[in-house]
């Protein structure tokens, strides 16, 4: 074990404790009121808008949490990122998801090798085999284009890519690139999702893209298995070179599953599961439903903010600030929460996809150097499109607990509608609530307010809203695939912010193995139990108990059975 240096041992940390009673003296709506506080509080990057004025900070806590950065040695711990170093220590692993979306003439090494060259390999081999297929050149076993795409894949493997391709689903350009075409995205093992995925898809038609890192993650795997015996039933086994293909660093075991080793996608260890969207990952499955150009503007986005994070001062750096803010948020005020509220419902998937790559990477107990904290990391991230949200959980947020907001609107609707009647446009409609949302939950509404309303006495303190609850805003030009690229690494970068605040090791997973091993224990027990008929043993009475009243509920499964697909 190493050095067992504390972030919260720091002076910073210890005077930001400090700071936190001079905070608590504070209301945002006096903090509002100085405009030029808000006016140091509002930066412009790239044609976004960010404005953190609504935070309980001020331009001292700013000061307090840039000494942090430094005794925490953030810039350091950035450039040891970008110069290949093997920062994902516990895997001995360097995280360099940056190279996937690097110019082709950028130089990023990795063990003293420049890996741009074969990023853009694997890039240039994507958009020969996309263009392939979107063309019809590549063509199913019975001779027929394949215009539908199913990807598999679970975690990583699947939420970035579901993220974009919802996003980019009603955007324009991209709407003509699609035309006529399908992606769906299958993930999870239970059988409904095969049966909703295949639904309505030809698998004469259909290419399939398994998409796992490891190539062995049991769902994914057997996810895989599924459509191929969906595929060769169909169309006999031979079918199976032509409608299946990979993405994965483990091109051996690509081969073995019986998928042609030409017509597999590689990346590479340096690139963490979650931050994977740029690899093959996400750029294959994209570029089949939108071609590659599209996919090439996302990546220039993503890039654009790259180099930002990497050469901007912390003061005007969005990621940094980001991060910096969070920390303040979690580990000295206290608030153990963040949702992620998109005010556009194309952004749906997009608090789902950063809730894995923030709690997966945030959510540790110990040090990077294996020390037990004394204090918490990581954040409970969850988010829904505003306005859905408004009419679900911000009851909670602006009466209940205090939860921090990121609210992201779009200047410009990606389906713009306007009614000859009605007030404002649709999209001014949405944006309304994005403007007035943030100001509600930072001012609040006093008590006297209510009284000069002439609120009825007994429901004054049901009316009352306290406010003080801090949000920032993101004010994106429009949502096209240069704009998500570029949310897309603004938030990848907040992360690792926080994780080298904090002093952990964002880029390992851990916590994710000791429920995937118990799966183990029972997938092997289930199989004795229907086959041989053994009774369920080693296990505490409740599991057992659970798992004997599932077996006998369900004893009618044949032991034996032959093969059975969805029918819907
Ligand atoms: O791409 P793979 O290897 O199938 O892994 C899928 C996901 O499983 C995890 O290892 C754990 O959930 C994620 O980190 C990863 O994204």
């Amino acid at each position: 074990m190493a050095s067992s240096t504390l972030i919260c041992d720091s002076e910073p940390w210890k005077e930001l404790r400090v700071h936190v009673e001079d905070i608590k003296k504070t209301h945002l709506r006096d903090l509002m009121n100085d405009t030029s506080r808000c006016h140091s509080m509002m930066m412009e990057f790239d044609g976004i808008l960010l404005d953190y004025s609504r935070q309980r900070a001020t331009t001292g806590t700013l000061n307090k949490l840039f000494n942090l950065a430094e005794a925490a040695r953030v810039k350091e711990k950035i450039n040891r990122m970008f110069n290949g170093e093997r920062i994902n220590s516990t895997e001995n692993r360097s995280v360099l998801h940056v190279a996937l979306r690097a110019p082709r003439d950028a130089v990023i090494n990795s063990d003293g090798k420049n890996v741009v060259p074969e990023v853009w390999q694997v890039l240039d081999k994507i958009r020969d085999f996309s263009e392939r297929v979107r063309s019809g050149a590549w063509v199913g076993a019975t001779g027929k284009a394949l215009k539908d795409v199913v990807a598999i894949g679970i975690g990583g493997s699947f939420l970035g890519p579901l993220f974009v391709h919802t996003a980019l689903q009603t955007e324009a350009e991209a709407i003509e690139c699609a035309r006529g075409r399908q992606l769906r995205f299958l993930a999870n093992v239970d059988p409904i999702d095969i049966a909703r995925n295949i639904t309505g898809l030809n698998p004469e038609t259909t290419l399939v893209v398994v998409v796992s890192k490891t190539f062995t993650t049991a769902e994914t795997m057997l996810n895989a298995r599924t459509l191929r015996e969906w595929i060769s039933s169909a169309l006999g086994p031979q079918a199976v070179a032509k409608h299946m293909v990979a993405v994965s660093t483990n091109l051996k075991l690509v081969e073995q599953f019986g998928i042609d080793p030409n017509n597999a996608f590689a990346f590479w260890d340096w690139v963490g599961g979650r931050y994977s969207v740029c690899s093959a990952v996400g750029v294959l499955p994209l570029s089949l439903q939108y071609g590659f150009p599209i996919v090439e503007k996302f990546l220039k986005g993503a890039s654009s903010v790259d180099q930002h994070f990497y050469s901007a001062p912390f003061e005007k750096n969005v990621p940094v600030l980001l991060g910096l803010l969070s920390v303040w948020n979690v580990s000295f005020l206290g608030y153990s929460a963040r949702a992620i509220l998109p005010y556009s419902q194309a952004l749906e998937k997009f608090a789902p996809h950063i809730q894995q790559v923030s709690m997966e990477s945030n959510g540790k107990g110990v040090s990077i150097d294996g020390v037990p904290l004394p204090y918490e990391t990581g954040e409970i991230d969850f988010g829904e499109p505003g306005t859905n949200g408004q009419h679900s959980f911000y009851q909670l947020i602006h009466q209940g607990r205090v939860i921090p907001c990121d609210f992201i609107g779009v200047v410009k609707s990606q389906q713009p509608v306007y009614l000859k009647d009605e007030v404002v446009s649709n999209h001014d409609e949405l944006m309304s609530n994005f403007f007035a949302q943030p100001d509600a939950l930072a001012y609040g509404k006093t008590p006297e307010q209510l009284q000069k309303e002439n609120v009825a006495e007994h429901l004054v303190s049901h009316k009352t809203f306290s406010g003080n609850r801090p949000s920032l805003s993101i004010l994106l030009p429009s949502l096209n695939a240069y704009n998500i690229g570029q949310l897309l690494a603004i938030y990848e970068h907040r992360v690792a912010v926080q994780g080298f605040v904090w002093g952990i090791n964002s880029f390992d997973q851990w916590g994710v193995e000791l429920g995937k091993s118990l799966a183990s224990q029972v997938r092997r027990q289930l199989h004795a139990s229907r086959k041989k008929g053994e009774s369920v043993e080693g296990f505490n009475f409740s599991t057992k108990t659970l798992i004997t009243t599932y077996l006998e509920a369900s004893a009618d499964v044949p032991s034996d059975p032959s093969t059975l697909l969805p029918k819907i």
